[in-house]
């Protein structure tokens, strides 16, 4: 209340400084309004009261009238007619306070800024300046108020406070909305809003039903999401045009120079999209015929495909004539066999094209497999003949999809289902590319849908017809083009034995000056034939880094092409990974000389000129190497190879440096193996290089791949294998003296020797004293060292006894014959001795471990000891046969399988008593109580055989 108590005085004040505009305003607001239009306010009744008076009824005034204080702020109801509006007594809720420099819209009519002038003279000079006629009562009160802030110097006339009264109110009015203005020394008063007749009318009233006001034809929140729209078109085609630069390798700058001349020069837009276009899509072939690849590799393929044409479109294949014209040329069966065998690869390839189909009348081979170097169109080749054999293309790349569910649900999407868009329904022909970067599993999914098989079986009728029709679709009905670069990646073999293979051949190089010479007309470059074929060479006939070289030249402004500019470009090179034998093959193949063209660039590095010749053969081979990175394997290849090249080397120098760089490689393997060091490898590429310069030859080199390091790794791991399990079982006190170099360099050698006596292949009964040494001892060595003989089958089907581990092979290079050879039966001698002698061992072993008590032995066993002792080992033994021996006595039947009543009592043939049933016990008699028994072994037949008679036993 303090607050408002100060400012009544000032309300007198105030009305005297603002005299002035407040007449103004009160002037303009008894005009009428300009439009006709008059509020409701308006309408009403005007209330005739003075300030003082809505003062004296809503506030308590004080008479206390501070002169000398600043300009205060007042408190007024502003009506448009300049009066004081009736308030309410009664405290109201307090309304919103709202921002006094938005609503006062300073910025919207003056233009200028909201904080206070600087000075009074300006500030006073810009409020006349926008108080004119036309403009609001409203900016008026603006005006007035920012007067009434704290840097306030009017010294108007003592009129305007008056009228000031009349807007200016100390407490919030009661009703309808109302402005709060604090000056700088903290006063604040409060203004009324009212409507004023020249602006425009309560926008709610013309709020849709979307709320939103209709004063545009468009609402602006539809045309913020036009914008909005606009722009990110305007975003997503400059992304486009950008990621097509960065793609075609092209700069930026150079293609926004571009366009920017094409602009000056007038073209139009359609001529700007051709420009950031790709060529390579830009001219990439439609028909059959614009296809630049190998005539015979697209015959081939359109023949596989058409092969299909039985079972997807129903219609019967065509016979076509046999080839008994060229067999007749071999009249006799044998010519007949050397054609077969001596096939040219294009034979065979037509030879499965003629093949019959098989019971679904699908072609033998399901999947056609081309392989090739990048960008010699294998795709667009793919993609065009499928097209043109009335299929509707379906491309996977087996790079991207490489999860195998994801692969299998593509390929059963592409296989089984028919496309639906587009006027004709077509079927579908799947193309996978870059198959040879699918995982295995991937693979193996597409070979289980190649080979599935149909179960059903006969003829099928009625609904069961419509059944079984469900489980035909399972069988693959639909061609699958597979595409790769490199066709020996291992994951990609079991599909190589089951897939029609295309090779695809480099395009020639004439056929693709002639598609650059026409890409070049069009586009209005010039470029002779020399130049495009010094590009076609750049490239390796690479269509796709051809044209996008021109491409590239064209963006750059050059529309003049010459050989020099071509050769000295970085462009058109690739970042190639060759296969191993491409490899092996230029290193151990010198370049073919190049002729030099008839007006060729005297610059150019592409004609082989003498000194240049070397660097840039070793450039291209250490960079070839380094492409591939199998430094490894490319090194076994060089090693097993380079004997066989041809060369004149009778010194045999090159081989000894050629084994000195091996060696050094060897060393640099180490080196980097051990010690984690890689930094050397960037010298491995030299052992290439230094092979290319000793080995290279003209002629086409015959590589094989190599084997050697598989063998020897094996070996070297069966041999430690030997090594290992002899060292095992030596019993501790030799094996502490031993180890596998020992055993490897000092001792297998000699012990071949000592374990291959000369042994008469007799029993060993009948030999001597000496020879039973000699034989005890080699017994004992041989136990010793864990050495047996082992019987052995051949392939032949011969027995042979093998030393067991073979360490004979440790010792003996292959080839050699061996040194001496016992006999097939002293081995075996020597076999069954060595187990004996083990189980003698062991027995005493474990005598040694278990010994006899003597003080619990009881009498009985003492008594068994006799017993034993007087009948001897072989009695016991008898016994236990005995006692396992069971014989089941069974009734005997006849023929019918009736039982038969024995005629008299079965005849015992031993010499024993006989008389209780059970042939346990009639055996055990029988033999028990015989002098003579003999036991029958089974399947040994190294028995000597003498005649023995029973008198010289008994
Ligand atoms: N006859 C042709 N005339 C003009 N351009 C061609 C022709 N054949 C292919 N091209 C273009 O060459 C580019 C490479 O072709 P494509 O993709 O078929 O090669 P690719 O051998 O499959 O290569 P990758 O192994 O890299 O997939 C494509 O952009 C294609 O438009």
């Amino acid at each position: 209340m303090d607050e408002y108590d100060e400012m009544y005085g000032i309300e007198d004040d105030f009305e005297q400084q603002f005299a002035d505009e407040l007449e103004v305003m009160a002037e303009m607001d008894s005009e009428p309004p300009p439009h006709g239009k008059v509020s409701e306010f308006r309408n009403k009744k005007p209330i005739s009261q003075t300030f003082d008076e809505a003062i004296a009824s809503g506030d308590v005034v004080s008479s206390k009238t501070v002169k000398n204080q600043h300009p205060v702020s007042t408190t007024a109801s502003i009506s448009p007619l300049g009066r004081v509006e009736e308030e309410s007594l009664t405290p109201k809720p307090k309304k919103r306070r709202q921002d006094v420099v938005k609503k006062l819209q300073f910025g919207v009519d003056t233009g200028d800024d909201i904080t206070p002038p600087s000075s009074p003279e300006v500030y006073d000079g810009t409020a006349r300046d926008g108080a004119g006629p036309d403009r609001t009562s409203t900016t008026k009160i603006t005006t007035d108020m920012l007067d009434m802030s704290g840097l306030t110097t009017i010294q108007d006339s003592p009129r305007r406070l008056t009228v000031a009264k009349h807007f200016a109110q100390k407490r919030p009015p009661a009703i309808g909305d109302y402005i709060t203005v604090t000056d700088s020394t903290g006063n604040r008063v409060y203004l009324n809003k009212k409507e004023d007749e020249n602006r425009a009318p309560d926008p709610r009233a013309f709020r849709n039903s979307q709320n939103g006001l209709g004063l545009l034809t468009v609402p602006i929140e539809v045309m913020k999401e036009q914008i909005a729209e606009k722009r990110h078109r305007q975003v997503v085609e400059e992304s486009q045009r950008l990621t097509e630069l960065l793609n075609s390798g092209l700069n930026p700058e150079l293609l926004a120079e571009g366009q920017t001349d094409s602009g000056l020069d007038g073209d139009s837009g359609e001529h700007q999209g051709s420009s950031s276009r790709l060529w390579v899509d830009q001219f990439s072939p439609r028909h059959y015929t614009e296809l630049l690849s190998d005539d015979f590799t697209n015959r081939c393929l359109l023949k596989w495909l058409k092969l299909w044409d039985t079972v997807v479109f129903g219609r019967e294949r065509k016979t076509r004539p046999t080839h008994t014209d060229v067999r007749s040329n071999f009249p006799n069966a044998q010519n007949q066999n050397q054609f077969q065998r001596f096939k040219t690869k294009s034979q065979i390839t037509e030879e499965i094209l003629e093949a019959e189909l098989d019971q679904y009348k699908r072609p033998k081979f399901k999947v056609a497999l081309l392989s090739g170097p990048p960008g010699l169109g294998k795709t667009t080749l793919a993609h065009i003949i499928a097209k043109h054999a009335g299929y509707n293309v379906v491309e996977i790349n087996a790079s991207d999809d490489r999860s195998a569910e994801l692969f299998q649900k593509r390929i059963d999407t592409a296989t089984q289902m028919k496309s639906v868009l587009g006027a004709n329904e077509k079927p579908n022909c799947m193309i996978i590319d870059e198959i040879d970067g699918a995982p295995a599993a991937a693979i193996n999914i597409l070979l289980a849908t190649v080979n599935k098989k149909d179960s059903r079986e006969g003829e099928e009728t009625g609904v069961n017809a419509l059944k079984k029709k469900k489980k035909k679709q399972s069988v693959l009905l639909r061609p699958i083009i597979c595409i790769c670069n490199d066709l020996y990646v291992p994951a990609l073999r079991p599909l190589r034995q089951q897939a029609f293979l295309l090779t695809f051949p480099q395009t020639l190089p004439s056929r693709l000056t002639q598609r650059l010479a026409e890409i070049t007309r069009q586009q209005g470059m010039k470029a002779d034939t020399g130049t495009l074929m010094a590009l076609c060479e750049k490239t390796d006939n690479d269509i796709r880094s051809c044209i996008n070289t021109l491409q590239f030249l064209h963006g750059r402004g050059q529309k003049h092409l010459d050989q020099r500019s071509v050769s000295s470009m970085c462009v058109g090179l690739k970042d190639q990974n060759k296969g191993l034998f491409s490899v092996w093959q230029e290193i151990f193949q010198l370049p073919r000389v190049k002729r030099k063209r008839i007006g060729g660039d005297p610059f150019g590095g592409l004609d082989e000129a003498g000194p240049k010749d070397g660097g840039q053969r070793l450039q291209n081979i250490l960079h070839l190497v380094s492409s591939n990175g199998e430094h490894e394997k490319l090194t076994q290849g060089l090693y097993d190879n380079f004997l066989s090249m041809k060369l004149k080397d009778p010194g045999m120098l090159g081989v000894c440096s050629g084994l000195d760089w091996l060696s050094f490689t060897d060393l640099l393997n180490e080196c980097i193996l051990h010690g984690q060091n890689y930094s050397l490898m960037r010298y491995l590429p030299f052992l290439p290089a230094a092979f290319h310069f000793l080995y290279a030859a003209n002629s086409v080199p015959r590589i094989n791949y190599p084997h050697s390091n598989y063998e020897a790794l094996t070996k070297t791991q069966h041999t430690k294998n030997a090594l290992l399990a002899m060292l095992n079982e030596i019993p501790p006190a030799v094996q502490s003296r031993l180890c596998v170099s020992t055993l490897c360099l000092d001792i297998v050698t000699l012990l071949m020797e000592l374990i291959s006596p000369k042994l008469r292949p007799v029993n060993p009964q009948l030999y001597s004293t000496r020879e039973k040494q000699q034989l005890c001892d080699l017994i004992d060595t041989m136990i010793n060292y864990n050495l047996t003989y082992r019987q052995d089958r051949t392939p032949e089907g011969q027995y042979t006894y093998v030393l067991e581990p073979n360490i004979e092979d440790v010792v003996r290079f292959p080839g050699l014959p061996p040194r001496r050879q016992l006999t097939y039966q002293v081995k075996q001698l020597i076999a069954r001795e060595t187990e004996l002698e083990k189980m003698r061992r062991m027995e005493r072993a474990q005598q040694k471990r278990n010994p006899p008590n003597t003080e619990t032995v009881n009498k009985s066993q003492a008594q068994k000891k006799v017993e034993v002792k007087k009948h001897g080992n072989h009695q016991q033994r008898l016994e236990n046969i005995v006692k396992q021996t069971v014989v089941e006595s069974r009734p005997e039947l006849d023929f019918f399988g009736r039982a038969l009543v024995p005629k008299e009592k079965p005849v015992v043939t031993t010499t024993g008593e006989d008389g209780k049933v059970g042939g346990a016990v009639q055996i055990g008699k029988a033999v028990g109580n015989s002098d003579v028994w003999f036991r029958f072994n089974e399947g040994v037949s190294n028995a000597v055989r003498r005649n023995v008679y029973i008198r010289e036993l008994l």
